[in-house]
Order: C-alpha cells, then structure tokens, then sequence
C-alpha cells in the first residue's frame, strides 16, 4: 500500500523508551505507530531508546501498521545519531520535530537513504512555510504538533480551536497542493473520550487523514472518526450509479436526493468507496 492512499485514522505515539507499550503496540488496532525518540524520552535515556527501539523492531511483528520514528532535533546531542539509525531500523519513514523551512527537511534527507520523511509542523516559521516544507522532494506527511505551537503561540486551549485554525489551515492547504499525507495534533486528556470524539470531528470535517494520539484508549474513536461512514458510503454508491445513468442519457447531471451530483462529486464519491476499501485491506492483513 502506497503513501497515497494507506489509511492514517489512528496514528499512536509510543515513547521508544517503554518496552511494555512497544509490546503492546504489536496487537492494537492502529494505522500507524510513531516510536518517540523525542519529548516522550527523557534526556537520560535517550542512547538506551534507540537501541530499545531497534532491537523491537528487528524482532518485527508490527503487521501493517506504518512504523514511523520520530527522532530528536538535528541541533540536538541525539538527532544525528538517531537519525542514522532509523535508516537501518526497517522502518517506513522518520519524523522530524520542530520543521521550521525545507532546509530542515534538507539536513534530514543527507542522513536517511531512501526513507520517505515526515515534518513535525509546530512552529510558527513552519506555519508560514508549510507550503514549501510539503513540497520537499523527499516529504510524504505532515503531523500537527498542536501542544509546541500553542506553546510558542503563547495560545490557550479552547475546545473550539480558534487560535490554532490559522496554522491548521495553512498546513492543510500545504498538505493538499503538494499531495502528502497529513495527520492531526494529539488531544492531551487521554480519560476524555467526548472531547477527543469532538475534535476527531472536527479533524475529519477540516480534511485531515486522521489522528496523532497517545494511549490506546483513543484508537477506537480515532478510527470510527476518520473512516467513511455507512451512510457515506450508500450515498456514495447511489451518487455513481446516478451519475453514470445521466450520462448514458447524454446529461451531465444528476440529481440525488434533491442535491445535484457533478463529476467532481462523483469523483468524492469514489475517493470515500476507495477509503472504505483500503481499510478493509489493511484490516484483512
Ligand atoms: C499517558 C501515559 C503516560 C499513560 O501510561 P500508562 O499509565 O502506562 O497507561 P495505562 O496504564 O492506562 O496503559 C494501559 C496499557 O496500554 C499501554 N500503553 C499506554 N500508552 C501506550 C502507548 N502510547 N503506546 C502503546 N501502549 C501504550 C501500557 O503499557 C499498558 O499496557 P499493558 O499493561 O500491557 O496493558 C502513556 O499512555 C504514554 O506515555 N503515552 C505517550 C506519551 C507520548 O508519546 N508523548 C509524546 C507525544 S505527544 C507530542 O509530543 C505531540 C507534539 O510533539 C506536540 O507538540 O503536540
Ligand atoms: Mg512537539
């Protein structure tokens, strides 16, 4: 399953430094798996992280979750080394926090091979040059890093969002015109299943891909949140068959339930049946 159209519902941070969580991970029902080398990983275990890490993922059974790690900043004691290491470590990506421009992306790249490269987007510089971090050749996703933004943004947390909206849209828009993934920032109160439904709503309402979270309490949500629903999907069918009747009768549009049905809808419409589909595939495996 590519990049492009690999489900990114559940996206679950694991602090590389816990060998029961990464145990754990191997039997949750997650569309990925961030391995923390960063801020979930006190300084003093950094080094011992990385081996941990290593040797989890060389004993595998990780499936086809999409195992991404998160390594510490390259302007930190830890982020060449860690980055080094990813690329021998088997996994599908590396995620780089606090990208401020390409460059960032650039540095990253010199150390990695081959390996596709995530942007942590949380700073206000990479607010404003979001647009040129997603379309770094090497770049396949972005991740909101919504604590460090409103950190540096000197912001309040507010169930609606407001302060954050400016930076989630820029990404969203970068994310979109450069065809890479990009996946929502975490909701801190893991014990708060009603907030966090509200803001995988929302999420999936603005356009992301799915949700950073960080206990496997929240995968559940996450996932029913960001998969077409039931209705979607009948609509959908109905939608097509609609559609491609008009034009059999020469006519470009169709009109189902009072709402007229156009190419581009018709075109939503077998994006939704193809995400349902993708996530039946990686449910089977
Ligand atoms: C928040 C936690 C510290 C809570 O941990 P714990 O007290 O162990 O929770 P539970 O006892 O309820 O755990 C039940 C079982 O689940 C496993 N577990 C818990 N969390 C995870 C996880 N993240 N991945 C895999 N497995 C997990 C426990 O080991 C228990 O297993 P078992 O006993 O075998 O049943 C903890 O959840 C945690 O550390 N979460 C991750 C925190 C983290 O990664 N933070 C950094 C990322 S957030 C961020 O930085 C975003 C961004 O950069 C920004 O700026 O916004
Ligand atoms: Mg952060």
């Amino acid at each position: 399953m590519s990049h492009s159209n690999r489900p990114l519902r559940s996206v679950l941070y694991l602090p590389a430094s816990n060998p029961r969580a990464l145990v754990k991970a191997r039997s949750l029902d997650v569309d990925a798996i961030i391995f923390d080398l960063e801020d979930a990983v006190a300084p003093d275990e950094k080094a011992g992280a990385r081996d941990t890490l290593a040797q989890a993922l060389s004993e595998g059974g990780y499936g086809a979750r999409l195992k991404i790690v998160r390594v510490n900043a390259l302007d930190t004691p830890w982020g060449v080394a860690d980055s080094k290491a990813a690329t021998d470590m088997g996994a599908d990506a590396v995620l780089l926090p606090k990208v401020d421009g390409p460059e960032h992306l650039e540095a990253l790249a010199a150390l990695t091979g081959d390996l596709p490269l995530w942007a942590m987007m949380e700073t206000p510089l990479g607010m404003l040059n979001a647009a040129a971090i997603a379309s770094h050749e090497r770049c396949a996703g972005l991740v909101m890093g919504t604590n460090d933004l409103a950190k540096d943004m000197g912001t309040r947390f507010r169930s609606d969002r407001l302060p954050m909206m400016a930076g989630l849209g820029l990404c969203l828009l970068a994310a979109k015109a450069h065809g890479v993934a990009i996946v929502d920032g975490v909701y801190n109160a893991f014990k708060d299943d009603e907030g966090l439904k509200a803001e995988c709503d929302q999420g999936r309402d603005m356009g992301f891909d799915g949700k950073t979270l960080i206990h496997p309490a929240q995968i559940a949500i996450a996932n029913a949140a960001f998969a077409p629903t039931e209705e979607e999907v009948e609509l959908a069918k109905r939608q097509i068959d609609a559609y491609e009747a008009a034009l059999a009768e020469g006519q470009a549009v169709a009109v189902v339930d009072s709402r007229i049905v156009e190419n581009l809808h018709v075109a939503t419409a077998r994006e939704t049946l193809a995400k349902r589909d993708a996530i039946a595939t990686l449910n089977a495996r």
